[in-house]
């Protein structure tokens, strides 16, 4: 079996309890909170810098250069993004210019970039992975459900990951993580999967956080 095959396996109960997440049936309807996703937005342009920086690193660690190539490619797709939505939502819904990061957060980027300098650069693949390939099917799946309700105020939001360009980037990221498993030992496949389900948890984690507007305690 493919080890992505097993990691996707492994992952399905936090899967499933990311598509009942209320933050997610809301902007599906078009019913949540303004403040909500503005709280989300100012937060995800923080978590898209520094998983742009985490992606970088990634790039300078494969021997191969077409992985090279293809991580630094989405490091730039990180950093683009995060561009656009500074000059797009940033301006429309009024979030200030210099975002603090939520403990949350702060956890999953430090995370992000912990595996990327330390870990072995296979460890490092997986901990990256679930934010491609659940944003493609969290997003897949939210923008079928709207379909009906097309005057949802985040739709531009929804349409963002059903595009074709990042269905090829998610496919690319899962195959090259498939390759460097391959060459693996049994050993580093499992810590692959340990940073791949962590990973899956931080992603529910930080819609819960926008969803509670997460503070520090202190
Ligand atoms: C918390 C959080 N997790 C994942 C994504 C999705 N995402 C951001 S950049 C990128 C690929 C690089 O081009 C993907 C898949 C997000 N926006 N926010």
């Amino acid at each position: 079996m493919k080890w992505s095959d097993e990691a996707w396996n492994r992952i399905q109960p936090v899967y499933q309890k990311i598509l009942d997440m209320d933050f997610n049936k809301q902007l599906t309807d078009g019913s949540l909170d303004k403040e909500k996703f503005k709280f989300y937005m100012a937060q995800d342009a923080y978590y898209l810098g520094e998983f742009g920086k985490a992606l970088s690193a990634i790039s300078s660690r494969m021997k191969d250069l077409d992985d090279v190539l293809a991580f630094s490619n989405f490091a730039s797709g990180a950093i683009v993004v995060e561009r656009a939505l500074h000059e797009g939502y940033f301006k429309s819904l009024g979030v200030p210019d210099d975002v603090k990061p939520s403990p949350t957060c702060l956890l999953y980027t430090n995370f992000l970039l912990n595996h990327a300098a330390y870990s072995n650069v296979e460890v490092a693949l997986a901990a990256v992975l679930p934010c491609f390939w659940i944003y493609k099917r969290v997003g897949d799946y939210i923008y079928e459900l709207q379909v009906a309700t097309s005057s949802n105020p985040y739709k531009e939001w929804i349409d963002t990951y059903a595009g074709e360009d990042f269905a090829n980037s998610v496919n690319q990221a899962i195959s090259i993580t498939d390759k460097l498993a391959e060459s693996s030992s049994p050993s580093q496949r499992e810590s692959m999967h340990q940073a791949f389900e962590m990973a899956t948890k931080l992603e529910w984690m930080f819609w819960d956080s926008a969803f509670k507007l997460e503070e520090w305690p202190v």
